[in-house]
């Protein structure tokens, strides 16, 4: 992948950083991640390390973001996954170079849509086939 004009490390630990922020002063995300996240310059170092893989393709990250999230996932809801979506977009529109705002949010977007089909999605039940009379 070619890189995308206006990212690179310094800038992502910055994005990450201010994104986060405005994470945890959020009424409805806030005290989700507050509960969650004991040390914040861990959780924000691999935040980092994720967006590094994703948009640098940097291999930092190692982790497993489903489980991570299911472990939450009575708390998450599709509205919750709106407002994450709604702040990174200002966030990154705000810092980032039109570009590469526009690049971190259609990926964020996606990764939001993979989420949510593990977390959500179920398939309906199946009633039996009935026996043949
Ligand atoms: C409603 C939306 C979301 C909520 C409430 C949420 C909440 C959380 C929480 C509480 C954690 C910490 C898990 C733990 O260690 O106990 C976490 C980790 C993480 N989140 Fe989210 N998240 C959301 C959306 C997203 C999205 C859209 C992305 C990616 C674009 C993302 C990427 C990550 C990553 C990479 C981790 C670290 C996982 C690991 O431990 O390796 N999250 N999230």
């Amino acid at each position: 992948m070619t890189a995308i004009k206006g990212i690179d490390e310094r800038r992502l630990e910055k994005l990450v950083e201010s994104f986060y922020a405005r994470v945890r002063a959020d009424d409805a995300l806030g005290p989700i991640f507050n509960d969650a996240i004991n040390d914040w310059p861990e959780h924000l170092e691999k935040l980092t390390a994720f967006w590094s893989s994703v948009m640098l393709t940097s291999g930092r990250y190692k982790g497993q973001p489903v489980p991570a999230h299911r472990k939450h996932g009575e708390r998450i809801t599709p509205e919750l996954f709106e407002r994450w979506l709604s702040l990174w977009n200002s966030t990154t529109a705000e810092l980032m170079e039109p570009e590469a705002a526009a690049a971190l949010q259609a990926k964020a977007a996606r990764i939001a849509e993979s989420l949510q089909l593990a977390l959500f999605f179920k398939l309906p039940d199946v009633p039996p086939a009935k026996a043949a009379a």
